[in-house]
């Protein structure tokens, strides 16, 4: 539709007006050149339910949200990737899960067997993230855990563009499954939020001054224990932001590593590649760290080459604008909803050459190192006032899952299955259900 009618079009979603912005230049125009002005979230009935109405990612941009998003994020930076003493913690447990998904792959895989090995990314994932936000992690066999992360993809479908639940709000005044969608939705909130909230409750129970566990203690410290607390925040913003962190940062990695191995199968070869790579440079007898990030250029090309390629965030959370605003000729109105089209960006053939090839080594110079500038050109945490607060955190994580698993193992398409990158529609994009099985690369580090 870009092509037919330009970078900005609008178009009808039942009552609603949404205008959809294309291709880098509107994009970045739109978020950074005019931020505030589109940083604004529709008034949709769905959007207030989450984080007990108090969400970093579905709030309105006031004054209380702006203090509770860099509450979040300042907090989340802290314990994770902003200094040597996070990232460390980040990399014991994602160590420690991966490590963990060896072991369940290698059983899951005897005399040959194949399984389907997303679902046990997701639990991987989340644990990390619930290691971060609350210092503890589940097993993958713990059922309640399960039916709570088991809910994700409900969530993504209600909240994402094109989601019939909030454009057409008179689907609520009878029975049908759109509004089951609905109800559901609000019960799945709550399970969420309830979840976070006994966790927090536990964290001001044992809270100690000057000692900081996890983000829910940083949080805790900084809006409830600080000389000089945030204004306007209360105990219900804590709980918001620490429900938004914990159900953002769980399902999106896990959607990224999902691609990451369907691309990998597809791709023998280059998983051949990959591997004489981390054996070069990290040897047999130790695991891949961050620190041997810079040192593995065609691992992180290969990883911003799945991102770009998926684009599996294609559209980010509907924007609206929150005053009458211009945009390339353009008169946008007040509470528009916007559609950012990542995929746009993505895709766009005046950016990427070929793009609908998948090939990593576009992401690698002359002298065969990573070109840090067209890595970070991809667009999949959107820009500007709204960008995505996890980007460092799922980067850092993406990549030493996907360094650990390659390094200790070897993954095999079931001939049975044709690879498609065909995919469920939500939010996130996820790739349709396929197995796989898996076979042991260094018999010394790993105990069977
Ligand atoms: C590969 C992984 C991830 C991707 C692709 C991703 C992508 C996105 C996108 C596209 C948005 C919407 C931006 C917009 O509306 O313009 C977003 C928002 C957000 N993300 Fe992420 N995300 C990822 C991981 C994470 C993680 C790990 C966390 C937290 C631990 C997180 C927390 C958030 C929050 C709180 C927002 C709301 C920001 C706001 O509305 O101001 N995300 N993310």
């Amino acid at each position: 539709m870009a092509r037919r009618y330009g970078d900005v079009f609008q178009l009808r979603l039942g009552r609603r007006r949404v205008v959809v912005l294309n291709g880098e230049g509107a994009i970045r125009r739109a978020l950074v050149g005019q931020g505030a002005r589109f940083a604004g979230r529709p008034d949709f009935p769905s959007f207030g339910l989450v984080s007990g109405g108090r969400s970093v990612a579905f709030g309105q941009p006031t004054a209380r949200w702006r203090a509770r998003r860099r509450l979040a994020h300042a907090c989340l930076l802290s314990c994770s990737t902003a200094d040597a003493r996070g990232r460390q913690a980040v990399e014991r447990h994602v160590a420690g899960e991966a490590q963990d998904l060896v072991r369940l792959f290698l059983r899951l895989s005897r005399g040959g067997a194949y399984f389907e090995p997303c679902p046990l990314f997701v639990v991987a994932n989340a644990n990390v993230i619930c290691a971060l936000c609350f210092g503890r992690r589940y097993s993958h066999s713990d059922g309640e855990f399960l039916a709570l992360l088991g809910r994700n993809d409900r969530f993504g479908q209600t909240v994402g563009a094109g989601s019939l639940v909030d454009v057409l709000p008179w689907l609520q005044h009878f029975p049908n499954p759109v509004r089951s969608v609905f109800r559901d939705f609000q019960a799945l909130n709550q399970e969420l939020h309830g979840f976070v909230c006994e966790k927090v409750a536990q964290h001001r129970r044992t809270f100690t001054p000057g000692v900081i566990r996890d983000v829910s203690d940083a949080v805790i410290a900084a809006a409830e224990h600080s000389d000089r607390p945030p204004s306007g925040l209360g105990p219900d913003d804590v709980e918001g932001a620490m429900t938004d962190i914990f159900g953002a940062g769980q399902d999106t990695t896990s959607t990224a590593l999902s691609w990451i191995l369907l691309l990998l199968l597809k791709h023998p070869q280059l998983q051949c590649d990959l591997q004489a790579e981390l054996d070069r440079v990290v040897g047999r007898t130790r695991l891949p760290t961050a620190e041997d990030r810079p040192s593995l250029p065609h691992l992180e090309a290969f990883i911003y080459e799945t991102l770009r390629y998926s684009s599996f965030v294609p559209i980010t959370i509907p924007h609206a604008t929150t005053a009458d605003v211009e945009l390339d000729g353009f008169h946008i109105p007040k509470d528009t909803v916007v559609f950012i089209n990542q995929w746009s960006v993505n895709h766009d053939c005046r950016k990427w050459h070929d793009p609908q090839r998948f090939d990593p080594s576009r992401f690698l110079d002359a002298q065969q190192h990573l070109d840090r500038d067209r890595a970070c050109s991809v667009m999949i945490f959107s820009a500007g006032q709204r960008r995505c607060i996890g980007d460092q955190l799922s980067k850092l994580q993406i990549f030493l899952f996907t360094a650990i698993l390659l390094h200790q193992c070897s993954f095999h398409a079931n001939p049975a299955e044709h690879l498609t990158m065909d995919c469920i529609h939500g939010l996130a994009l996820k790739p349709m259900p396929f197995t796989v099985t898996v076979k042991q690369r260094h018999p010394s580090l790993t105990d069977p």
